[in-house]
């Protein structure tokens, strides 16, 4: 049956490397028998410039229908001033909750090719495997109440809630389990136990499924030794499942131990196995337009989709293994370079890619 795919681009270097995923998408359906279909939709801040939301009704809709949505990245300094329900990055919370994708899955593994870029020395990082699964649908991001007011003494507040119920931390739960049962059999749960309330509920309810796992080895790590230990030592984790904020964070520094947040792919799943597949990293303004951001990222997403969402795990290994290919022929975008390497462009490398996929 034919596959539905929504590609969403976005802003800042969202469109560019969207374009080179779909040029991977293309090779496979023309070289390889992928069976899909491709539709486009606005989201973030184009969206708002077009039709003043950043997830207009229509692309919310499109998405719905979608088997799989490819995602590049939103948000940039020309939307900043929005308040906040009316910036770009409203928009992609909105579709995570609207399309019930609670659970994130980061992969941060490295290449050997980049163990030299990598922010930690090679030793320390060679044959690096975490998988992050992240809580995206609850939390902080949109426990109610949040809001900024000015108080009876004139001063401006603002506030947010980091707020989730048992079913919803029992759901992620079971979502880590599972991918950890299906690795080493590894997991650490990281919270904020000794400060925060939410973190004792979302302990207790860790504690409470491991029976269901006798198979898997649960431990637990407060956030802030976590983000330690990840810098320190790193392959003392396999999977790490933790809130959405947290995951957030941790997310972004893992991506450096693999050399660069352009490396860094995502898949956000809900309970039926749809899913969003996007770059770990946002709209990069800093770079957008100069043809030098790392596809990669949106790339390897294209293989978690194909693996998780259109059931070709035999593709999803071809790209992966063009990815490496590339990289062991030099090709490195100007964030993953060295003196040995050749600067490759946002284009060179999906092209560098394509060719190898025919
Ligand atoms: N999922 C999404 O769409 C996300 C959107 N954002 C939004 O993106 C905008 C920029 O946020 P930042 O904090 O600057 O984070 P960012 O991830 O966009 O950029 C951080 C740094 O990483 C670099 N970088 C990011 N992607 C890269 C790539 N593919 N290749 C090479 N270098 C890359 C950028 O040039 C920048 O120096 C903000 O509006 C933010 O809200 C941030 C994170 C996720
Ligand atoms: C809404 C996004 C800006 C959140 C984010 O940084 C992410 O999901 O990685
Ligand atoms: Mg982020």
């Amino acid at each position: 049956m034919t596959a539905k795919i929504l590609v969403m681009p976005g802003d800042g270097v969202g469109p560019e490397i969207c374009r080179e995923a779909v040029r991977v998408l293309d090779a496979l359906a023309s070289d390889h028998g992928l069976d899909i279909e491709l539709d486009e939709a606005l989201v973030g801040g184009a969206a708002i410039d077009a039709e003043g939301d950043p997830l207009p009704e229509a692309s919310l809709a499109a998405a719905r229908e979608a088997d799989a949505v490819l995602f590049g990245a939103i948000g940039g300094p020309a939307w900043d001033e929005q308040p906040r329900d009316k910036r770009p990055e409203s928009g992609l919370l909105r579709l995570r909750s609207e399309l019930g994708l609670f659970a994130n899955l980061r992969p941060a593994i490295l290449y050997p090719q980049l163990a030299h870029v990598s922010a930690l020395k090679p030793e320390i990082v060679a044959g690096l495997d975490i998988m992050i699964v992240r809580e995206l649908t609850g939390g902080i991001y949109f426990g109610k109440p949040s809001g900024l007011h000015t108080t009876a003494s004139g001063r401006r507040e603002a506030y947010n809630t980091m707020r989730y119920d048992e079913a919803e931390i029992e759901r992620i739960g079971r979502a880590a389990f599972d991918t950890a049962r299906a690795r080493s059999g590894r997991l650490c749960s990281v919270d904020k136990a000794n400060v925060l309330d939410v973190s004792q509920l979302w302990r207790d309810i860790m504690n409470g499924l491991a029976g269901d796992y006798p198979d898997v080895e649960l431990t637990h790590m407060y956030v802030d030794n976590a983000a330690m230990q990840l810098v320190r030592a790193p392959k003392q984790f396999d999977t790490v499942v933790t809130g959405n904020l947290f995951g957030d964070i941790l997310s972004d520094a893992a991506a450096m131990l693999t050399g660069s947040i352009g490396m860094l792919p995502s898949a956000s799943m809900d309970a039926a196995g749809k899913g969003l597949y996007e770059p770990v990293h946002g709209s990069a303004p800093d770079i957008a337009g100069q043809g030098v951001a790392n596809p990669l990222a949106i790339i390897l997403s294209v293989a978690m989709m194909l693996r998780y969402t259109l059931g070709r795990a035999d593709l999803a290994a071809k790209v992966e293994n063009a990815v490496g290919y590339a990289l062991d022929r030099g090709l490195r975008t100007r964030d993953i370079m060295d003196d040995e390497t050749q600067m490759a462009s946002t284009q060179e490398m999906g092209g560098a890619i394509v060719d190898m996929l025919r």
